[in-house]
């Protein structure tokens, strides 16, 4: 098979790249070319990813880089300045530390549980994002371009799990957006991307293989690889209208069909916003989903009334 190198000679940073959604990123980006600096706090399991990389025939670079550790950050893009002449093409906000903080305390309110659950979901995947964006932008400006893409999820949109992490995901969508208003006329691009139900190992251990719910289960169980979502950003990064996308909110199942992308098992992507997707969700409904076509979706202004604030 011929490889993709579209993205041959570019520089990219993923945030929290040794397992889940970031891991998978890395893989895509680096075996499209680029050169991937990949940061986590464990160097042995960011060197798992990276021979995973090298593996596949790309090149990453492992950095110890803890997101909560503004010195951590400041040092990483000082690094990557030196060692590759100032150039920074991709960042990619992924790394997050909420997970199992959530489904430890599911079922409990946000007063029953220990409110330094803020920190655990939103230091990192909140508060990160914005140094790496900051430290990432200025390089970017500096050359007249580049992509910020900040790894979000539908609960920015409406209560999914627990308050700090739908504050936490609004928030990613704001950053996203507001910063996008600042780069714009700086040929920089910055997007929010939700995925999917994404079949992570985090996920596999506390829903799939636990007797959880069974329509949680089954939406994750039909769910994206973790490669996924860096199959659509290799396409998104070389998109010709991608300054017209600057400032939006993303889905994988949206760009999916925009690129034709299948997943890399070679399942089609799962498009949560179908009718047919949603009637299989309701019990006495579900029937309805047989019939009705997939390509009939929500219209987008419908889910921006979903979140009901005015
Ligand atoms: N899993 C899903 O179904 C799903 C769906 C939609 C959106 N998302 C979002 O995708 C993002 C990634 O989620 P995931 O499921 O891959 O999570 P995950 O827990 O599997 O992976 C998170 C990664 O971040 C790293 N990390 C944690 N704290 C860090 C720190 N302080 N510094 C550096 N790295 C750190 C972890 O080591 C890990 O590599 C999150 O924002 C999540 O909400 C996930």
């Amino acid at each position: 098979m011929v490889r993709n190198m579209s993205l041959s000679g570019w520089v990219c940073v993923v945030t929290g790249a040794s397992r889940g959604i970031g891991r998978g990123i890395a893989l895509q980006l680096s075996e499209a070319g680029a050169t991937v600096y990949i940061t986590g706090r464990q160097e042995k399991t960011l060197k798992q990813t990276a021979a995973e990389v090298k593996e596949r025939g790309g090149n990453c670079v492992p950095v110890v880089c803890d997101s909560t550790k503004d010195e951590d950050i400041e040092g990483l893009f000082e690094r990557i300045k030196c060692e590759q002449n100032g150039r920074l093409d991709i960042l990619v906000n992924n790394a997050y530390a909420g997970v199992q903080s959530i489904f430890g305390s599911t079922g409990k309110k946000f007063w029953e549980i220990d409110p330094s659950i803020w920190d655990s979901i939103n230091n990192a995947g909140l508060r990160g994002h914005y140094f790496f964006s900051v430290y990432a932008s200025r390089m970017m400006v500096a050359q007249g371009q580049g992509l910020i893409v900040t790894i979000s999820s539908i609960g920015g949109l409406r209560y999914l799990f627990n308050v700090p992490y739908g504050i936490g995901k609004a928030a990613c969508d704001r950053m996203a957006a507001d910063m996008a208003v600042e780069l714009k006329n700086r040929g920089v691009v910055s997007v929010s991307l939700w995925p999917g139900a994404v079949q992570t190992e985090l996920v596999s251990q506390f829903i799939l293989e636990k007797d959880s719910p069974s329509d949680l289960k089954n939406v994750f169980a039909s769910g994206e690889t973790t490669e996924l979502s860096g199959k659509c950003i290799v396409k998104l990064a070389k998109d010709k209208n991608l300054m017209s996308l600057t400032g939006k909110v993303l889905m994988t199942c949206d760009l999916a069909r925009r690129y034709g992308i299948q997943d890399i098992d070679g399942r089609s992507v799962t498009d949560f916003t179908s009718i047919k997707f949603l009637l299989s969700r309701v019990p006495y409904l579900s029937w309805l989903s047989w019939v009705v076509p997939s390509f009939i979706r929500l219209p987008r202004f419908v889910l921006t009334l979903t979140s009901s604030r005015f």
